[in-house]
């Protein structure tokens, strides 16, 4: 990638197999590194849909898409998991958490795929500790399964298991839409702390544009991608 940014899109597009009323298209997206941008939009206008895209669990159909200056198009669905697991942190809508694991085995299972995070973090357990600490989390949760805690607890399990091994992107999808607002204002305190410390980028999508004023950019998805919507 010629600037040396975190993330480029040109003329992206994408369409759902056999969903043939669903297209997204990226003229021209990009974020610097160390870039903290929140994409905001209506319910199904294609969010979820473009972090896919960027994390590499979606292959666009043409266009170009690079993630920290490797180009995801020429990798294979299997170097595309092994490059999201070394380069991209992922909060799920749904947390996504395994239900019986422990809190520490959850944050440990980016580590587990990919041994590049698993260099960084030279004493896993004073990470683990650490990254539990800095969001706010008893120690005492750590050996606790998962399933256990309130929403909120596993909402920052999920940002502690997304940080973990310093991924350069830490994608997020709608990770606050289970708190309430002074909930969301705490967690994103938190969220923001931990992104400098790793020195990650970071990309959120929202509904909630009150959440905006601390990210360099807000951007809505009409304007970043052109969808076409018809009924199927
Ligand atoms: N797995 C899938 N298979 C087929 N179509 C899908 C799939 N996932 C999403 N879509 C369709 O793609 C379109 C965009 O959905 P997407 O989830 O990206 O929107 P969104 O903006 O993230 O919505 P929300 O804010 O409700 O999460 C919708 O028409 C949706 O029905």
């Amino acid at each position: 990638m010629a600037d040396g940014g975190i993330l480029s899109m040109t003329d992206v597009t994408f369409r759902w197999p056999g969903r043939p009323g669903f297209a997204l298209t990226v003229p021209a997206f990009a974020m610097a590194k160390g870039d903290a941008v929140m994409i905001v939009g209506d319910s199904g206008s294609g969010k979820s849909t473009l972090l896919s895209l960027i994390c590499g669990t979606l292959r666009a159909a043409s266009g170009s898409l690079h993630v920290a200056g490797t180009d995801l198009g020429r990798l294979s669905a299997a170097e595309r998991d092994r490059f999201r697991a070394d380069r991209i942190g992922v909060i799920f809508q749904q947390f996504n958490l395994l239900p019986y694991g422990s809190v520490r085995d959850n944050i440990l299972l980016p580590l587990v795929f990919s041994p590049k995070r698993r260099g960084r973090a030279t004493d896993v357990d004073a990470e683990v500790l650490r990254l539990c600490t800095a969001m706010g989390l008893e120690p005492e949760v750590i050996g606790m399964s998962a399933g256990r805690l309130s929403v909120g607890q596993q909402q920052r399990v999920a940002v502690a298991r997304a940080l973990i091994g310093q991924p350069e992107l830490v994608v997020a999808d709608e990770p606050t839409s289970a708190l309430d607002q002074r909930a969301q204002t705490g967690f994103l305190d938190l969220l923001f702390e931990q992104m400098q410390v790793a020195g990650s980028s970071l990309l959120l999508v929202s509904h909630d544009t009150r959440l905006g004023r601390r990210f360099d950019r807000v951007e809505r998805i009409e304007e970043i991608a052109l969808t076409e919507r018809k009924a199927a």
